[in-house]
């Protein structure tokens, strides 16, 4: 079992907590992924079954939540949570946290961030942090989101925004992506405030989804026909995902590699696929294991030296060649049959599986990252030979980096955008009004991808 960190005074803290306050606190001080830091932690302190669900649930949670959590904190504190010292407030967040949404009850929520105050802080600020959660612990969420939230009569997108624990401007770029729609909102920050289920992706010609569920005990997915869902526990133990025959990806991200290999040419397929941006391989291997069924090849194209690594090792023994290059100037010969821009993005559409980042995005990214998806979009069509088709994808719904871009290089260069929607599996509901495809997790429980299927012409 794992100890506390300090050991002055006499009660023992829960390994789960610690845990916990030790991710928000590598959050805070030096922008750490919470999802890149709990799982190895847990693993190195040999944390598992309960205390490791506890530990997940807490430290995800509360990074979920944190704008929401600091305006209630600095309300009760009487000061702005920047002038209280970083080690207590990463407490005071767990500590709110668990008496607002949590079925932990009130006294064990107070008692054991108050000696977690102690063991990290000295007894200094242990009156402050017991007096703070008791106030906070004498109304729920509810109450809280009355009195701190816009009002919802003047203000509807910023009280959704507050109650659903988002910054105001996502909920913004939401709106405008979901037509302006108020239940339609409210159902995508709601989703967006969950924990989601992790999706597996079955490798075809490896192994079924039906065999994946049935070895993982995971529900076979509603959508992509690779699909697997699973409710909790460290996909990293699992066999299939070890021997390489499975892996972590969401049926969204599974759509959009399933649509590249599968849209209609004009001509025969070749067998050249292109992934322009395809670090760290999720898509590679998906296109990679697809690519073997039908006698193709798929060059691999990313930047960063490191995810270009992370390319290597999940395509290991498929016919996928990796290159370390700029997307807008690859030296590959031109002629490709299908080509993939997965395009670095906000990530606006996959906030419910990085915590913390939807505190981390400003609008002010948006109009750079527009500028470089043209650059490697336009590229992309430079490599396509006529009647081949470009995927252009987002984890996004933004829609300047989505349909704006599209829209764009249709008007400027030769291609034609195909019905996209007719392109992914029959059944498929809530697709709008086309020709582009905006999954959402309110309403098809992926993560919101978008994208759109272009011929050269
Ligand atoms: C959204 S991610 C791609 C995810 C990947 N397709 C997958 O499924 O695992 C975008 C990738 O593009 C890379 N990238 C950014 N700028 C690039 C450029 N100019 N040329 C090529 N890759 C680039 C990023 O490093 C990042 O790995």
């Amino acid at each position: 079992m794992n100890q506390p960190t300090d050991q002055r005074e006499h009660t023992p803290i829960d390994p789960a907590r610690v845990a916990a306050v030790d991710v928000l606190a590598a959050v805070r001080e030096r922008d750490a992924y919470a999802n890149l830091v709990l799982p190895k932690m847990l693993r190195d302190r040999k944390i598992t079954g309960r205390d490791a669900a506890l530990a997940t649930e807490l430290t995800y949670g509360t990074s979920r939540a944190v704008g929401m959590l600091d305006v209630i904190i600095a309300e009760v504190a009487k000061r702005p949570v920047t002038d209280i010292d970083g080690a207590v407030l990463d407490v005071l967040r767990l500590g709110t946290y668990q008496l607002l949404r949590t079925r932990i009850g009130a006294h064990a929520a107070v008692s054991t961030s108050v000696d977690l105050v102690r063991s990290r802080s000295g007894h200094g600020p242990v009156g402050f942090a017991n007096a703070v959660l008791r106030k906070i612990s004498q109304r729920d969420e509810d109450l809280w989101v009355q009195s701190l939230a816009p009002s919802i009569t003047d203000d509807l997108i910023g009280h959704l925004a507050f109650q659903y624990a988002h910054p105001r401007w996502i909920a913004e770029v939401f709106n405008e992506a979901l037509g302006g729609s108020a239940g339609a909102l409210q159902a995508a920050l709601a989703a967006d405030d969950e924990r989601p289920l992790t999706h597996l992706v079955a490798r075809p010609g490896m192994i079924t989804a039906e065999e994946l569920a049935l070895i993982t005990g995971g529900e076979v997915g509603r959508y992509s026909p690779y699909c697997v869902y699973l409710d909790g526990g460290d996909p990293g133990d699992l066999e299939p995902i070890r021997e390489g025959l499975a892996g972590v990806q969401d049926e969204g991200s599974q759509l959009v590699a399933r649509t590249l290999a599968q849209a209609p040419l004009e001509g025969p397929d070749t067998g050249r696929w292109l992934d322009l941006c395809a670090g760290p391989g999720g898509k590679a291997a998906l296109l990679g294991a697809l690519a073997e069924i039908e006698g193709a090849r798929v060059d691999a194209v990313e930047k960063a030296p490191h995810r270009a690594e992370l390319i290597s090792k999940s395509t290991r023994d498929l016919p996928v060649d990796v290159h370390v290059a700029d997307g807008r100037d690859t030296g590959l010969d031109p002629g490709f049959d299908r080509v993939l821009v997965d395009a670095p993005c906000t990530g606006l559409g996959a906030l419910r599986r990085r915590p913390e980042a939807r505190w981390r995005r400003n609008p002010e990214d948006v109009a750079e990252l527009v500028v470089l998806q043209h650059q490697l979009l336009s590229s992309a069509i430079e490599l396509l030979r006529p009647g081949g088709v470009v995927v252009y994808s987002t984890c996004s719904p933004h829609p300047e980096e989505t349909a704006g871009v599209v829209d764009r290089i249709v008007a400027e260069l030769p291609v034609t955008a195909l019905d996209t929607r007719a392109l992914v599996p029959a059944g498929i509901e809530g697709l709008g009004s086309g020709p582009y495809v905006q999954l959402w997790p309110h309403l098809h429980g992926t993560d919101a991808m978008f994208f759109a299927a272009l011929r050269k012409n």
